[in-house]
């Protein structure tokens, strides 16, 4: 794992256990149960086969950039990007290195239609039932912060809560382990997604979804993610058949975060 991601996934454990001291699972539990039934996510981001779908990011800051928006009005954001053509909208909930809130999908969803992915640095099962309890349709799960035995535990769980798990991967090493979970336990409930965001130099190169394509048999669930920041690049993996696409930075760097959308998309939907 880079320097980063232990740092952070370090930090994740301990925001966990104390979390769920204030917290206990019990609550948790029961508050998932009690929460509106998921959005289906999967269906949202893969239909129809073969047409661009963008999920937008919503998102204040990273790692690598610092904050990218002060003007932060996450709600008005994602309303933007639903008017103007996103397919489903992911939401930054991690505090600390992204500045974002768990509280934002809630908010979100009731003024928007579209699925919600939490998008956070999930390792422990208590969070995956954090995430259906406040209203999150899908979630993230890296394969370089979990183990495989891990991995298929959490999968599990997602899909017994009925949410999409996005599975990223950043390596092709990961990606031939992760491989075969994909559609596991069930098909219908997995996206994978391969992350073009180098993590021992923290930057993009959209090649990097090209490279490792080669090893993927099923392109109608892939999920190109991070550093797309223009229609050529959109233009670009379409013509490796990649059609699903996940955008934060750059559209959050526009003034206006719509335009911003529609432009990127341009002709390809
Ligand atoms: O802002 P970008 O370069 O368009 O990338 C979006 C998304 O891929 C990125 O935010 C991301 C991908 N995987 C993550 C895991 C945790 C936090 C953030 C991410």
């Amino acid at each position: 794992m880079s320097d980063m991601l232990s740092q952070i996934v370090n930090d994740k454990r301990l925001e966990v256990e104390t979390t769920r001291r204030s917290r206990p699972l019990e609550d948790v539990k029961a508050a998932a149960q009690d929460a509106a039934p998921p959005r289906n996510f999967f269906a949202a981001v893969t239909r129809p086969k073969g047409k661009l779908r963008v999920i937008a990011e919503v998102k204040k800051a990273s790692p690598s950039a610092g904050v990218i928006r002060e003007d932060f009005d996450p709600v008005a954001i994602a309303r933007a990007y639903h008017e103007n053509g996103a397919a489903a909208l992911s939401c930054l909930t991690d505090e600390k290195y992204f500045q974002g809130k768990l509280e934002y999908i809630q908010q979100i969803k009731k003024v928007v239609p579209l699925p919600v992915l939490r998008k956070d640095f999930i390792v422990d099962p208590y969070q995956i039932y954090e995430a259906r309890a406040a209203g999150a349709d899908a979630i993230l799960l890296i394969a370089e912060c979990l183990g495989e035995a891990q991995m298929i535990d959490l999968l599990i769980l997602a899909t017994e809560l009925k949410l999409t798990a996005l599975v990223e991967v950043h390596d092709y090493e990961s990606l031939i382990q992760v491989q075969s979970h994909v559609g596991f336990p069930h098909p219908g409930y997995q996206l994978l997604g391969i992350n073009n965001r180098n993590l021992k130099t923290m930057t993009t190169d959209i090649g990097h979804t090209m490279e490792l394509l080669k090893e993927v048999p099923n392109t109608d669930i892939l999920v190109s993610e991070s550093g797309i920041r223009t229609n050529e690049d959109i233009q670009r993996l379409a013509e490796a058949g990649v059609h699903r696409v996940l955008v934060g930075e750059h559209l959050m760097r526009q003034p206006d975060v719509g335009e911003a959308l529609r432009e990127l998309i341009g002709e390809s939907a």
